[in-house]
């Protein structure tokens, strides 16, 4: 199952500068290995906010839960999501001309 989602990262000012390296560092890691996974296909920045537009394909519902849960950014993302099926239009999966 395919889902976009959107996370918008909210880290406190006052947080120690060693901690929050750490997290980012681990937060990379994390993401580039779901990445060779094939399971977290698409990352984008938004451009002008400290948020990214990401795909995710996996399983279904409960493997996503997983995988966000597991993010070491977690608690301090807001997270949306929104679950996709194919698009009628679209060339790509075979959508009529
Ligand atoms: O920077 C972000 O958008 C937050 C997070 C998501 C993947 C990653 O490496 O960092």
């Amino acid at each position: 199952m395919l889902f976009a989602v959107r996370m918008g990262v909210d880290l406190p000012r006052d947080l120690d500068p060693g901690v929050r390296e750490d997290l980012v560092a681990r937060e990379k890691a994390y993401c580039q290995e779901l990445q060779k996974s094939g399971r977290w296909p698409h990352i984008w920045r938004c451009a002008g906010q400290y948020a990214n537009l990401s795909v995710f394909d996996v399983e279904d519902n409960e493997a996503l839960h997983r995988v966000l849960w597991n993010l070491p950014l977690f608690p301090y993302l807001t997270i949306e999501i929104t679950p996709l099926v194919q698009h009628p239009s679209d060339l790509a999966a075979g959508g009529a001309v």
